[in-house]
C-alpha cells in the first residue's frame, strides 16, 4: 500500500506505509479516502483559516479536523464550509465557522475531486458543490486535493463521467443546447442532473447541474473553460484549472516505491 503526493506532475513522490517484503493489505475505496484526507490533515496548524471541502473523501478531512480540535491539538481554528452538508458537519463536530466576506484569505483548503489529470488540473462538483468549492479554494494560498487512485485521468473528461456545469434554472434547456453544440467536437451529451426523485437536482445556491459527457478530448482547457463561462446562463462548471497546489493520491499499490 502506498500514498503517493505531489507538488508538482514533475515531482511525483511516493511514501511507502509498509515494508517491501510484508503481505498486501487491501484496503477499500473508502480507506483510501480517509489515508489521504489524514496525511492532507498534517499540513493544518493552530490558528489557520482552513476551507473545508464537500464529499466522501473531504467528509474525512473534515472528522479528522474537529477530532484534533476535541483533543486539544488544534486550536483557533475557522472553518469556511463549501456546502450545506459540510457546513452542519462542522457545526455537528464544533468547528468554528465563518465565511470569505469575513476572511477573503484562506490559508489552507482540503478538498476531494472527481478527476485529476498529469497537471493536477481536476474535474469537481459531481456531489454539486463547485460553486461554492470554486470560490473558496480560489481565495487559498494552498489547496491540498484529496483523491484515491481511481481518480487519476490522462485528461479531464477522462473517466467517462461528468463535466458539471452549474447554470441558472430559466430555459435550462437552452443553456444546455448551447453547452452541448460547443462541445459538439467531443461527441458531447448534456444531461440535466436530476434528484434521484424526477426531479432536477438543485444547489445550494438554487442554480441547476447539467453534466457534459464527452467521448473526445476538449482540447485546450482554458479555451474549453473561457467559451463555457461565456454562455449566458452559466454561472459556473467545475474544471479547476491550476488551481490545486498539492495533490495527494492513496493508492493501494505494494512496493510503488
Ligand atoms: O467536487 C466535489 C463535490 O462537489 C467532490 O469533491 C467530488 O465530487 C469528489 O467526491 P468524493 O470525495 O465523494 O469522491
Amino acid at each position: 500500500m502506498a500514498i503517493a503526493w505531489s507538488e508538482t506532475a514533475a515531482s511525483m513522490e511516493a511514501l511507502s506505509l509498509s515494508p517491501p517484503m510484508s503481505p498486501p493489505v487491501i484496503l477499500t475505496q473508502d480507506e483510501l479516502k480517509k489515508i489521504a484526507a489524514y496525511k492532507a490533515v498534517e499540513f493544518v496548524e493552530s490558528g489557520m483559516v482552513l476551507g473545508l471541502g464537500t464529499g466522501s473523501t473531504a467528509k474525512h478531512a473534515v472528522d479528522r479536523i474537529g477530532e484534533l480540535l476535541r483533543q486539544g491539538k488544534l486550536s483557533n481554528i475557522v472553518g469556511i464550509p463549501t456546502s450545506k452538508k459540510t457546513q452542519e458537519q462542522a457545526v455537528s463536530l464544533g468547528i468554528p465557522l465563518s465565511d470569505l466576506d469575513n476572511y477573503p484569505t484562506i490559508d489552507l483548503a482540503i478538498d476531494g475531486a472527481d478527476e485529476v489529470d498529469p497537471h493536477l488540473n481536476l474535474v469537481k462538483g459531481r456531489g454539486g458543490s463547485l460553486l461554492r468549492e470554486k470560490m473558496v479554494e480560489g481565495a487559498c494560498k494552498k489547496f491540498v486535493c484529496i483523491v484515491d487512485e481511481s481518480k487519476l485521468v490522462k485528461h479531464l473528461g477522462g473517466s467517462g463521467l461528468a463535466l458539471p456545469v452549474e447554470i441558472v434554472p430559466f430555459c435550462w434547456k437552452f443553456t444546455a443546447n448551447k453547452l452541448q453544440k460547443l462541445f459538439q467536437g467531443s461527441d458531447c451529451v448534456a444531461k440535466l442532473r436530476n434528484d434521484g426523485e424526477g426531479k432536477p437536482f438543485v444547489t445550494d445556491n438554487g442554480n441547476y447541474i447539467v453534466d457534459l459527457y464527452l467521448k473526445k478530448e476538449m482540447g485546450d482547457l482554458q479555451v474549453a473553460s473561457d467559451a463555457i463561462l461565456r454562455i449566458a446562463g452559466v454561472v459556473e462548471h467545475g474544471m479547476f484549472l491550476d488551481m490545486a497546489t498539492t495533490v495527494i493520491v492513496a493508492g493501494a499499490e505494494l512496493g510503488f516505491r
